[in-house]
């Protein structure tokens, strides 16, 4: 190629570069509908950085590198700031903010101080104060203009319309970023789908589009809020002297400032206040992006100055970012331990947050309508951290006519049976095949081994689908949970079986055949025992010595979780006793209540359920907890505890109470039997004198767990009347 083609493909490429954001900068600043994820705008942005500093020739006074935001095109009025809004330069990694780190104290010598401070992500307005009077709200535009949208800043209830103190500035330009808050995003975009209307992408566009309305009564409507990052013109009363004195200055005149930024002395400082936050994304009520790093001293700001587009005395730490724009390629459901059917997106894969993620969460099919995303869609997807990646919701502006909705399957898609709710008014619908349905078995067996439940390590999700479904041979060697405690290692060693992925269900594909992924999983090449089966054999042992709440647990009873299960073991101290206990009996156990007891009731019903409690008892699982023929000295006794003891938590006073048959209850009445007052009692305290109800100190409440009531009864505080 020639010297000079190759300079004119780069024009050529600058030229598309410039105008694809272009283009981009107008959906997001003006239409708040982006198309493109911020990722990706990014990266156009960086390649045209690049681009221009190898061929600087190219740099124009409209190039996206040289401005803030978007040419206003808008039915707002158009308003000049007092003084320029800019944008802020970036470091995407801790290279690039060392470097420029060292720039600026290198320009400005070091030991000013910076201050760290979240990115926001969500729109800077300027509110203009005249003698401390709110006058005009405005966007920051192309920064030297924005819309005029007072009205709507107005109704933001954390903006003041008047300054607090005497000696407020006669004139004060406060920038800061308004926000709608992630859990208001959440029920808005809920609300407009629910209304027929087009969801927002994110928190960010949210906030913009709900601030530009043409009608301050919908701007009104909307939870927004507002934190304080700045300030342009102050004139008049106490100047300054720093970013942070500001801050605290404008927080006495009553505007919003934040808890969290930090006055750090050096970069090493910096890079901690980052890394916290980096662990800690999710703990403000809004979305950050990143951290704003600002030399703290304004003499040295003033020296260092600014770029056309932002201050060199400031720098965006921007964190690698949680969402990206991909493919809804089809919605499909998975079945559940309990049958419950949850659907879920198959995405075009696509790298987020350091992995590949080809599937995302619904949770249920009215999650789908609320997101209002349709089949085929461009979504954005986010992945925090280890969370599940989630999707946001659909980009519309990208709709070309082909997407479709979700519909709720019929059948089963692993055993074919007819989905049908299990009660009237339940929100999921179910696989009512719990017997036999391959995949509630395969669920069901890899909960039994959840540290929730028996905490089998070395049967996984895997081993659980080896174990339930294998290739070979044809007959599984746990046909239910019930067979668990009765294999043998020669029944494992011929075990084949395809690897499935553990969040749908579905059979993992080996890249290299591009068939699903089939396993010998207990046997080596030799067909001798691998390690792991000594080690599950030895873990089965453990299981079986377990306390009986974790074996209820694990039986999958709906509703009885680990609460539930301690509550009745407590009670009930053993698996015999608690399947002849009447319905009202299960009833009356404090923390089981009607729906657990009904539950347990049809559960216990079901012969092959009490099959698998039988095979389990003929194992040597135990069935029941010691001192199940303890006394139960406090049988029938009610206490209600207040105010702090030294040796008791609430929960193991509650504990101490229960193990020996007695009830611990929330608020006191005639029928309580002691209240067992520590430091700080409450009004529980005045209750039980009006009531004449005893009242014990933690001594007394000590003789009354070693002793028994009659003997707390004479050590009852005596009250002087
Ligand atoms: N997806 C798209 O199509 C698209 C289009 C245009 C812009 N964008 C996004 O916007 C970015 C560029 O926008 P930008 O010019 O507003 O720059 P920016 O968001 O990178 O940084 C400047 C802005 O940060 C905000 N901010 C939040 N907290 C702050 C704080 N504590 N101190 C100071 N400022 C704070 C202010 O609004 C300020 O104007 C891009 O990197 C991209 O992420 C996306
Ligand atoms: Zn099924």
């Amino acid at each position: 190629m020639s010297l000079s083609q190759d300079a004119s493909g780069q024009a050529a490429r600058h030229a598309e570069l410039c105008q694809d954001i272009d283009d981009a900068n107008y959906r997001y600043y003006v239409l708040d509908d982006p198309t493109l994820s911020d990722a990706e705008y990014d990266g156009l942005m960086r390649e045209l950085r690049e681009l221009e500093e190898s061929h600087p020739e190219l740099v124009g006074p409209d190039s996206p590198t040289q401005k803030v935001g978007a040419p206003i095109t808008t039915d707002f009025t158009t308003v000049e700031h007092v003084e320029r809004m800019l944008s802020l330069d970036n470091a995407m990694n801790s290279d690039e903010l060392s470097a420029w780190g060292e720039r600026v104290e290198r320009e400005a010598g070091p030991g000013s101080g910076y201050l760290c401070e979240l990115k926001i992500d969500g729109l800077a307005v300027a509110l203009l104060y005249q003698n401390g009077r709110l006058v005009r709200g405005a966007t920051r535009g192309d920064g030297r203009s924005g819309e005029d949208v007072t009205n709507n800043i107005r109704t933001i209830a954390a903006i003041p319309t008047q300054l607090t103190g005497d000696e407020v500035p006669e004139l004060l330009e406060v920038r800061g970023e308004v926000y709608l808050p992630v859990k208001s995003f959440e029920e808005l975009n809920a609300a407009l789908v629910e209304g027929g209307r087009e969801p927002f992408a994110n928190p960010r566009n949210a906030a913009a589009g709900s601030l530009r309305q043409k009608d301050p009564r919908i701007t009104a409507q909307r939870p927004l809020s507002m934190i304080v990052h700045g300030f342009g013109a102050w004139e008049g009363g106490e100047q300054p002297q720093s970013q942070a004195e500001a801050y605290e200055l404008m927080r006495a005149y009553g505007l919003p400032v934040s808890d969290r930024y930090r006055v750090v002395p050096g970069l090493s400082e910096v890079g901690d206040y980052i890394r916290f936050y980096g662990e800690h994304r999710h703990d403000p009520e809004y979305e950050i992006d990143g951290v704003v790093v600002k030399i703290d001293q304004r003499a040295v700001q003033r020296r260092l100055g600014s770029t056309s587009r932002a201050p060199r005395w400031a720098i965006a730490f921007k964190y690698p970012p949680q969402e990206v724009n991909t493919r809804l390629l089809d919605i499909k459901v998975g079945v559940g331990r309990t049958g419950r059917i949850t659907p879920y997106g198959v995405m075009e894969p696509i790298k987020v947050a350091g992995s590949t993620v080809a599937y995302a969460t619904l949770h249920n099919a009215s999650e789908v309508k609320r997101k209002g995303v349709l089949i085929g869609d461009t979504v954005v997807l986010r992945k925090a951290g280890d969370v599940i990646p989630e999707i946001v919701a659909p980009v519309t502006g990208l709709r070309d006519g082909t997407e479709r909705e979700f519909e709720m399957p019929t059948h089963c898609p692993e055993c074919g049976t007819e989905l049908a709710y299990q009660k009237e008014g339940d929100v999921d619908i179910r696989c009512p095949n719990a017997r036999l349905c391959p995949a509630q078995l395969r669920e069901r067996l890899y909960f039994v081994a959840s540290r929730n439940a028996l905490d089998i390590e070395a049967l996984g999700y895997v081993a659980a689908t080896a174990l339930t479904q294998p290739l070979e041979p044809d007959e599984p060697p746990v046909r239910n949970e019930g067979d668990l405690f009765h294999l043998t290692v020669d029944r494992l060693l011929p075990i084949k079986s395809i690897v499935r992925e553990q969040r749908t269900g579905l059979p993992k594909i080996d890249d290299s055949t591009g068939e699903p992924k089939a396993v010998t999983f207990f046997a080596n090449k030799a067909g001798e025992p691998k390690k792991t089966v000594e080690k599950l054999f030895e873990e089965l042992e453990k299981a079986k010595r377990q306390p009986l709440w974790r074996v209820l647990v694990a039986l999958s009873i709906r509703h009885v979780g680990p609460r539930a299960a301690q509550d009745l073991a407590r009670e009930f101290r053993s698996m015999d006793a608690i399947e002849s206990a009447t319905e009202e009996q299960l009833a009356a156990v404090d923390g089981v209540g009607p729906t657990i007891a009904a539950s347990l009731k049809d559960w216990f019903a079901v012969d092959w359920h009490r099959e698998i409690v039988q095979k389990w008892r003929d194992a040597g699982v135990r069935m029941e907890d010691e001192g199940a023929v303890g006394p139960r000295p406090l049988e029938g006794v009610t206490v209600v505890v207040t105010g702090s003891l030294e040796r008791y938590s609430r929960d193991s006073a509650t504990e101490a109470v229960q193990d020996l048959g007695g009830k611990v209850t929330g608020s006191v009445s005639k029928k309580t039997g002691f209240v067992v007052i520590g430091d700080n009692p409450g009004s529980k305290y005045d209750k039980a004198l009006k009531l004449g109800v005893p009242i014990l100190n933690e001594e007394g409440f000590q003789v009354l767990l070693e002793n028994g009531p009659d003997a707390a009864k004479v050590v009852t505080l005596r009250v002087d009347e």
